[in-house]
């Protein structure tokens, strides 16, 4: 697999002498590496102690940077190469916590037995109370049976474990929902469904993530239709939700109307499929898919959508190319056309490297790090949990779009996830949406 990311921390020494720093970073550049975050750890008269993060394409790579660094002498010294990555996952990201200390005996009668029956009973005669005295209306199941995780593929739900529980980690941190992982030992759609219909009690939604087409679909359509909790597959319309936002900016910026846009879609999975209906429901009309599959391509022709026979043909005539394949390096950088707008979604490693895709003439380019369902979804939940939504609908989700296009700034294809106003947004425009539906 190309344009790997490789994430490694390199704890250097430098002497405290102005210029020494640059040194090392140019070291760093020369090699290829990719400088990210940047700690100083001591910062003496003599000395200082950097923990500087570096992305790399491979292990030989991470070699050389170490060499060139090495190769500066003059005090100049690496203590240590770590990577954070894994050890931020060790014994995992998420916990369950009490919300509630119990430090007396009183405490335990309150929380626990016999104080806790009373609790139960209030909700025996007022079912609807369940959501007040209880966490259900604030916890989403994160359903996954791990045949679609990221690009990597069919790797099962448990190595899939650190995507749902990132998930998990960004409700909570960005609009304070619990999500709870739940990992599938079946990739039969009629287990799955029975499987969750057998344990949604215990959530205000469904999240499902990573599981690939064409069982998603059966999978999202027939639990929306038999449970009375909003359900959502993320990769389909957290991402269409997120795609749509991009492609708003970008038109914005380079003062097209997205309505008078060429948009070409390659891959016609679980997000490509969803981002063509999302555009074809806010009004595009010249949207063009993409696929390896017949199958695929003739469930975006069952929904009214178009499609182009080749890649070379789709680079040829669309202005924005949107991609969903998993396969990194599809486009080649000789393929673009100067001013196009190129959205190579994939992850962990894009179909072009957004700088690849700018330094062939690109007006535009992102990739699916930047450009992430990570803005859509922890606001979509939020705001269909408030209002109590039955159901995620296609008017709170363009209202997400806009939410996220509204808050992102001249020049910037999406706001920054790390910018909390981003969600708060997104959540009170679909609870909006939600209401106006329900005519609150
Ligand atoms: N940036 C984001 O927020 C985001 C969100 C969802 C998915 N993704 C990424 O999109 C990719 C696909 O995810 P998915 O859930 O849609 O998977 P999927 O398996 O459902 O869909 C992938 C589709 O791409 C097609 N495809 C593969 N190689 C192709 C090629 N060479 N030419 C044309 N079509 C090709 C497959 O036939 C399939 O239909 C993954 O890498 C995933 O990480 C990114
Ligand atoms: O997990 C992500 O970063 C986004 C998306 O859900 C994906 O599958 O790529
Ligand atoms: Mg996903």
């Amino acid at each position: 697999m190309q344009n790997q990311h490789f994430i490694r921390n390199f704890i250097v020494e430098t002497p405290s002498k102005p210029g020494n720093f640059a040194k090392v970073a140019t070291a760093i550049g020369m090699a290829e590496g990719d400088i990210g975050d940047i700690t100083t750890l001591k910062s003496g008269a003599l000395t200082t102690v950097r923990d500087i993060t570096i992305t790399c394409k491979s292990e030989a790579q991470f070699q050389s940077v170490i060499a060139n660094i090495e190769a500066i002498g003059n005090g100049v010294k690496i203590h240590a190469v770590t990577d954070d990555v894994l050890k931020a996952h060790e014994g995992g990201k998420i916990a369950m916590k009490s919300r509630l200390d119990v430090r007396s005996l009183g405490d335990l009668q309150r929380i626990y037995t016999p104080g806790v029956a009373s609790v139960c009973m209030e909700i025996v005669n007022n079912p609807e109370k369940a959501n007040y005295f209880t966490s259900i209306g604030s916890s989403v199941a994160i359903v996954t049976d791990g045949t679609a995780i990221l690009g990597l593929g069919n790797i099962g739900s448990v190595a899939g474990m650190p995507v749902m529980e990132g998930k998990a980690v960004l409700l909570d941190q960005f609009v304070g929902l619990s999500g709870i992982p739940i990992l599938l030992n079946t990739s039969d759609p009629d287990e799955i469904v029975e499987t969750v219909k057998h344990i949604h009690q215990g959530f205000g939604a469904i999240l499902l993530e990573d599981i690939g087409s064409p069982h998603c679909f059966e999978i999202e359509e027939r639990l929306k239709a038999e449970l009375p909790i909003p359900v959502m597959h993320d990769d389909q319309h957290g991402t269409a939700v997120v795609a749509l936002a991009a492609i708003l900016s970008a038109c914005k910026s380079t003062g097209v109307d997205v309505k008078d846009a060429v948009i070409g879609q390659i891959g016609l999975g679980a997000a490509g499929l969803a981002i063509c209906r999302m555009l074809m429901a806010y009004g595009v009309d010249e949207v063009y898919g993409l696929d390896r599959q017949e199958e695929a391509k003739q469930r975006l022709v069952n929904y009214g959508g178009k499609t182009i026979p080749t890649l070379e043909e789709m680079m040829e005539t669309c202005d924005i190319i949107v991609a969903t394949t998993g396969v990194a390096g599809l486009i080649k950088p000789e393929m673009i056309k100067k001013g196009q707008i190129i959205l190579a979604l994939s992850n962990p490693n894009p179909e072009i490297l957004p700088n690849e895709a700018i330094a062939a003439g690109a007006a535009f380019a992102a990739d699916g790090r930047s450009v992430n369902n990570v803005i859509g979804f922890p606001g979509i939940f939020k705001g269909a949990l408030d209002a109590g939504a039955k159901e995620i609908t296609y008017s709170m989700l363009i209202a997400a779009a806009q939410a996220i296009v509204g808050h992102t700034k001249p020049g910037e294809l999406i706001p920054n996830p790390l910018d909390p106003t981003v969600h708060h947004l997104v959540a009170r425009a679909v609870e909006e949406a939600a209401n106006k539906e329900m005519n609150l």
